[in-house]
């Protein structure tokens, strides 16, 4: 069935907002500004932003295994809520896709419950335990969109540099959770001034950056394409600059959480404000955003890691590490720096949709004619507090519940069908 989406403005290359329509048929986008075709199904935009459904590389959708804190039908309602279309499960579920038979078995779950695309990874190792190598051609063969260990490092060099040779020669990209088990001292939040002040023990800065500066240079000697999971210092946001500036073929990426926030705003011992990486230091901060303006930093990505709310209730020693994202990044990141006037609406669109879709060489992300109709309807205007017992999600752990943001989602379209709508 033809639809019309009338109405609505679409951003374009100088970050204007232009009056515009879409029609998409077959579940693609078939024009842009033409005409209501006779029969075609209306949607009035209301005058509202059209964008690309955003593209997540990296999420945590917890089944199999882990129902209890998330599925994949609850993740994927929930992205589809915080206008995501494109998003890729990281591997840490029981079992890890780490063989042919385990990722098939998400195959499956994923055919059967999600509502928007939801591309799995293959993880580098068997069972992450960072020992065996896992079969990358294998997994790339059933559908990985990408191979990663997330939720932990690799520890031992050799692993990681004979992974990443087989990914290069796949043509496929490593994406990698850098953390050295040996710098992590059981910390739980930043080694730095806040966690003194609480009397909680600290995860240094080098944990990360030292993980970093090895991984780019075995990505050099290896000719790997290789992505940085959730980078929070300013040592890494320097190695992945210097990388670049060699030539080797490394991005990144940057977490709403580690934009907004550093680690004095952590009122307490509360696990809603434990993540990994942790809220590093106000410079730290201040780099990552210097590092996205400049193009060191690539895209923007949510990590949404659900947890329960028995497990997030007594204090951080003991928590598991994460929050949820999908449903609080876009009017976060909006309010905070685009109302502000720091970035362009376009500048935060494409972080969010273009950019991370390019980093796997993804058609999606896009607003053109042939493209799947991936597509959101964004109130600017609209102004609402953020309720973490509201969620879509299981997960209910956020340091954001009660921040008051603008611009939220009101419609998400998913390979032209309506998967999310405001309800009234
Ligand atoms: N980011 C987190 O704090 N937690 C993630 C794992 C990860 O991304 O490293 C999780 O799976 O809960
Ligand atoms: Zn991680
Ligand atoms: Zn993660």
């Amino acid at each position: 069935m033809t639809k019309h989406i009338k109405n609505i403005k679409l951003l374009n290359e100088q970050s204007e907002l232009i009056n515009s329509s879409v029609t998409i048929d077959n579940g693609k986008i078939i024009a842009i500004g033409g005409k209501q075709p006779e029969g075609a199904e209306i949607i009035d935009g209301n005058g509202n932003l059209l964008a690309p459904g955003f593209v997540d590389l990296h999420v945590h959708l917890r089944e199999p295994g882990f129902e209890h804190k998330e599925t994949i039908a609850t993740g994927s309602a929930s992205a589809a809520k915080g206008g995501f279309t494109t998003i890729c499960a990281m591997p840490n579920t029981k079992p890890v896709p780490d063989s042919v038979e385990n990722l098939q078995l998400i195959n499956g779950l994923i055919k059967e419950s999600a509502v928007v695309r939801v591309l799995p990874y293959g993880s580098l190792t068997v069972a992450q335990s960072g020992d065996e190598r896992t079969n990358l051609a294998n997994l790339k063969a059933h559908g990985a969109v990408a191979f990663s260990d997330d939720g932990v490092g690799v520890q031992l060099a050799a692993t990681m540099f004979e992974q990443m040779k087989d990914a290069a020669k796949l043509d496929m990209v490593v994406v990698a959770h850098c953390e050295d088990n040996s710098l992590i001292y059981d910390g739980v939040m930043h080694e730095g001034k806040r966690n003194k002040e609480l009397g909680l023990p600290g995860i240094p800065s080098v944990c990360e950056s030292v993980q970093i500066a090895r991984d780019v240079l075995l990505a050099e000697a290896a000719g790997a394409r290789y992505h940085v999971c959730h980078v929070s210092t300013k040592e890494s946001v320097r190695a992945v600059r210097d990388a670049k500036a060699a030539g080797i073929r490394v991005t990144a990426e940057v977490c709403p959480h580690h934009l907004l926030l550093e680690e004095m705003d952590i009122p307490g011992d509360d696990a809603n404000w434990k993540m990994n990486p942790p809220l590093r230091a106000l410079e730290d901060k201040d780099s990552l955003h210097a590092a996205l303006l400049d193009g060191t930093i690539d895209c923007i990505s949510t990590d949404h890691a659900p947890h329960t709310v028995e497990e997030k209730c007594c204090g951080m020693v003991g928590a598991p590490f994460g929050i949820v994202g999908f449903e609080t990044a876009f009017p976060l990141l909006y309010t905070q720096f685009v109302e502000t006037g720091k970035w362009t609406l376009k500048q935060l669109i494409d972080w969010m949709t273009v950019k991370p879709a390019q980093i796997f060489n993804l058609p999606y992300g896009k607003i053109e004619v042939g493209a799947s109709a991936d597509l959101i309807i964004i109130d600017l205007n609209k102004e609402q507090t953020i309720h973490a017992e509201e969620f879509v999600s299981k997960g209910r752990n956020t340091p954001f519940n009660g921040w008051a943001a603008k611009g939220w989602p009101i419609m998400t379209i998913f390979e032209g069908n309506i998967v999310y709508k405001e309800e009234k």
